[in-house]
């Protein structure tokens, strides 16, 4: 094509973008003018705004919609925006999450309440429930499973410990980068990074460090290890390629995980925070069992769920710290929701020794 016509069907082509960005202009306001409706009768029925259960369903019904180029992670990208500012309309957000700016729960914390929010980085998860509990912040996001290293056992303990609900989940992809202001490997003393990343690059950290003297110091969060070694000579940060550039540290390596499959489960936490049931659900119970320490209690426990045909999907033991002695806590995921019948009839049966944590829709 001649440089004249090229210009000519450009400019063609983009008269249409505008008038099409026009038209969803145009349906987004009137989307807003809706959720604007719908927040007025929530907050005159004193319930909650935000529904994860409902995006899920919006966000699938348009998936099995789409014909054109938009794929489910496209859709879920735009449409999660789209709800933010939707539910910001409603009521304005504050989200605390373990920072600083840079680790992965601010990544996931993005992922679903996106740009619009008002975000606090803490310092620490305890911080989190803590901002969370005293209502600074609506909802709170911390790590509670890596898919390699298990359970995140602060977060596990607080569930048990604090008073608040769990109210979605969160699964993200996790790759981690070395980063470094080193011009050589051998100039590296020190690496920081969060206790559950080191276990994560165990084969990267045997590869290039293996006998060499450096020292691994773990600090409260990867991002924090990268704002760290920003101002400290002969050190380097396992963190993600997001928190070294924030930092500006230059990424040595990347993709250094053992396994690419990494991945880590987050929950969104809330105060006095109750989702319907979707259909697709998952519960968290925490088990305070009378006789922990006698024989048959624990199976005795489960066999209420074989019996009702319930997936125990995660369940990890916790000291009794108080006692003395050597019992546990039974921390507990499962399928299902609190409003099962079947659920509910376990949840019944041993009221006493239950915390129910909450009910929230089944993600992956
Ligand atoms: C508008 C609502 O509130 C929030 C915003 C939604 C939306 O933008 O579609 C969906 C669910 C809620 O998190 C609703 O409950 O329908």
């Amino acid at each position: 094509m001649q440089t004249d016509s090229v210009e000519t069907e450009l400019l063609k082509l983009r008269y249409t973008i505008d008038s099409l960005d026009e038209q969803i202009l145009h349906l987004l306001n009137q989307r807003l003018d809706v959720v604007k409706k719908v927040g007025e009768l929530k907050r005159a029925n004193n319930s909650i705004i935000y529904r994860p259960e409902r995006e899920k369903s919006i966000v699938d019904r348009l998936t099995q919609l789409s014909s054109g180029l938009l794929t489910r992670p496209a859709i879920e990208a735009i449409f999660q925006e789209i709800f933010a500012v939707a539910r910001n309309i409603e009521l304005p957000e504050r989200i605390a999450y373990l920072g600083p700016e840079g680790s992965f729960t601010h990544q996931a914390a993005e992922s679903r309440f996106g740009a619009i929010s008002e975000y606090m980085a803490m310092g620490s998860i305890r911080s989190v429930f803590d901002s969370v509990e005293t209502e600074r912040a609506r909802f709170g996001i911390v790590p509670i499973e890596n898919n390699q290293e298990g359970s995140v056992i602060e977060t596990i303990d607080l569930l048990s410990e604090k008073d608040v609900k769990i109210v979605a989940e969160i699964l993200m992809p996790v790759h981690f980068t070395f980063a470094s202001k080193c011009d050589k490997l051998t100039d590296i003393r020190r690496i920081y990074s969060k206790d559950i990343a080191f276990r994560q690059c165990q084969k990267f950290l045997t590869d290039y460090f293996e006998g060499i003297s450096v020292e691994y110091i773990p600090v409260e969060s990867t991002s924090k290890a990268a704002r760290k070694i920003s101002e400290e000579p002969n050190s380097a940060a396992i963190c993600s390629h997001i928190a070294a550039k924030l930092y500006n540290i230059p990424i040595l390596f990347n993709n250094i995980e053992d396994s690419q499959s990494n991945a880590t489960r987050f929950f969104i936490i809330g105060k006095n925070f109750v989702n319907q049931r979707s259909g697709n659900d998952k519960t968290t119970f925490v088990v305070n069992l009378p006789d922990s320490d006698k024989p048959g209690s624990l199976f005795h426990f489960l066999e209420e769920f074989n019996k009702r045909n319930i997936n125990i999907t995660k369940i990890d033991s916790r000291p009794v710290r108080n006692k003395g002695k050597f019992q546990s806590w039974f921390y507990l995921d499962f399928d299902g929701h609190i409003d099962d019948q079947s659920v509910h009839d376990i949840y019944t049966l041993h009221r006493q020794h239950i915390k129910w944590v909450g009910s929230y829709v089944k993600l992956g």
